[in-house]
């Protein structure tokens, strides 16, 4: 197997094979606890105006997203994990736009499959990966805003790609030193904003909470992606 690390919305483009879409902050573990918040469909959206047209034609739906890490006018929530805490979304769609993550989900057309990449459900992305054991892996760092190094994405793709290679990672050191160390721009510059809450710190640093990957599929007759939530047996535990 041949894992490539590729970076921004560049590196989406040029995935191949099994592409992992990696936003820890905040995209892609949003959009697990969106999934296990008992969302019927999750429709992943580059650009803002896709976004309005899609809430035209689904009135019911809910809009979460972000620009700059802000929540946007006019929709239900920010980009916030904590925001959404025991809110259910069942029988819900939620039309969902981000800076960098959803960005990359759209830019990715080249890849065999493409899935989303965080933390949260590091172990079911490593074992979906090692059962399909496909030719070419692809693992994107979305960055700060598609464009700019994030060194929770770049930590991201260096765990996956260690656990796919049998290697030893050490999950403690780096949620230690994204807490204390880092400098990257993140959310967490975002002070007293009610949508960038410092506790999202710590849904995003929860290993392994989700057992299932979510796979973005294209809706040729809907002209959207959509996350397919794919249950998964783990076979490596990705603790430590
Ligand atoms: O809302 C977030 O945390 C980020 C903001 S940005 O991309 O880093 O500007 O959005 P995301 O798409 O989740 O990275």
């Amino acid at each position: 197997m041949k894992i490539h690390t590729l970076h921004y919305i560049e590196g989406a483009k040029q995935a191949k094979g099994i592409a992992v879409i990696i936003d820890v902050f905040r995209a892609f573990t949003m959009a697990c606890y969106m999934s296990d918040q008992d969302a019927k469909r999750i429709i992943p959206v580059g650009d803002l105006a896709h976004a309005h047209r899609l809430k035209a034609k689904y009135p019911q739906s809910v809009l979460i997203g972000e620009r700059g890490g802000t929540i946007l006018p006019g929709f239900d929530y920010g980009n916030s994990p904590a925001q959404i805490k025991g809110v259910s979304f069942a029988e819900k769609t939620v039309i969902h736009t981000t800076s960098a993550g959803t960005q990359g989900l759209v830019h990715a057309g080249q890849a065999d499959e493409v899935l989303t990449g965080s933390f949260v459900n590091a172990g079911a992305i490593v074992s979906y990966i090692q059962q399909k054991a496909p030719a070419e892996v692809s693992l994107v760092c979305m960055g700060w805003g598609g464009q700019q190094e994030a060194d929770e994405d770049t930590l991201c793709a260096a765990f996956l790609r260690d656990r796919l290679l049998g290697k030893e990672t050490r999950f403690a050191e780096i949620s230690a030193y994204l807490q204390t160390e880092s400098k990257t721009e993140s959310f967490l510059r975002l002070a007293n904003d009610p949508s960038a809450p410092p506790e999202d710190f710590h849904y995003c640093m929860q290993l392994d909470a989700f057992p299932f990957v979510l796979k973005a599929n294209w809706h040729p007759e809907n002209e959207h992606l959509q996350l397919e939530r794919i249950p998964v047996e783990q076979q490596v535990s990705t603790s430590g």
